[in-house]
């Protein structure tokens, strides 16, 4: 089976900010930028190629894979976008500042909302100014409130299924530009991650995480570009 990249996005301006962001469309920074560049050369230096893309359709995840397309001569390849790889939802936690929600309601609690398998923080408002109905990109489709990780990988998974494996199968190099929570979606089901587990997997921004995958999906090897 030949090589899955996955690469979550580089430093956003709510990462900088350290504000929850999910859904809300946030472009990348000036260190997001330079991230995604780097990603990018370090690919090309270590002579990746790939056939098809996958992105989300946020500007961070697409933006980075521009930036990294870019790098590699290889704008001209066929990108997929979908809201299937979207960030998780982050409810009514959106725009807010993480270490400000720490103080208030602890960092086990907000740890549990950030990283724990199946409890969603708390619904978006419907009066929030962080609403996205009406976004054009999302026209018939049911913009969740808040999403769990496990509620992420309901959706995540069915898009790999249909779109991701089959192009594996047929022989094509991928790479998947996403986010932080819809790739850990994708790496608890490559790795086989317990759900009691994946409450300590995190993914750092911008760095390639790249897939040795078997015929049947097992995994032969799983690493972090920059540690080979
Ligand atoms: O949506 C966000 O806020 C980030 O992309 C991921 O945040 P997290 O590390 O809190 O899940």
């Amino acid at each position: 089976m030949p090589t899955l990249v996955l690469l979550r996005h580089g430093q956003s301006q709510w990462n900088l900010e350290n504000r929850f962001t999910g859904w809300w469309d946030v472009d990348l920074s000036e260190k997001g930028i330079a991230e995604a560049r780097e990603a990018g050369r370090m690919l090309r230096d270590k002579g990746f190629e790939f056939d098809r893309c996958f992105t989300s359709v946020q500007t961070r995840a697409i933006r980075t894979l521009h930036l990294v397309l870019h790098e590699l001569r290889s704008l001209w390849l066929p990108v997929a976008k979908d809201w299937r790889l979207n960030e998780r939802h982050y409810g009514g936690l959106t725009g807010v500042n993480k270490q400000e929600m720490i103080d208030k309601v602890g960092a086990e609690q907000v740890k549990i909302w950030r990283r724990s398998f199946d409890i969603p923080p708390p619904p978006l408002d419907p009066d929030s100014p962080y609403r996205l109905a009406g976004d054009r990109r999302y026209a018939g489709i049911a913009i969740p409130a808040t999403e769990s990780l496990k509620d992420t990988i309901g959706r995540v998974l069915p898009y790999f299924d249909a779109e991701i494996a089959p192009a594996l199968k047929r022989g094509e190099r991928v790479m998947v530009s996403a986010h932080g929570n819809s790739l850990r979606a994708l790496e608890k089901h490559l790795s086989n991650i317990a759900d009691a587990d994946i409450v300590s997997l995190e993914i750092p921004t911008g760095q390639p995480i790249v897939y040795d995958l078997n015929d049947d999906f097992t995994v032969r090897d799983r690493y972090y570009l920059s540690e080979r």
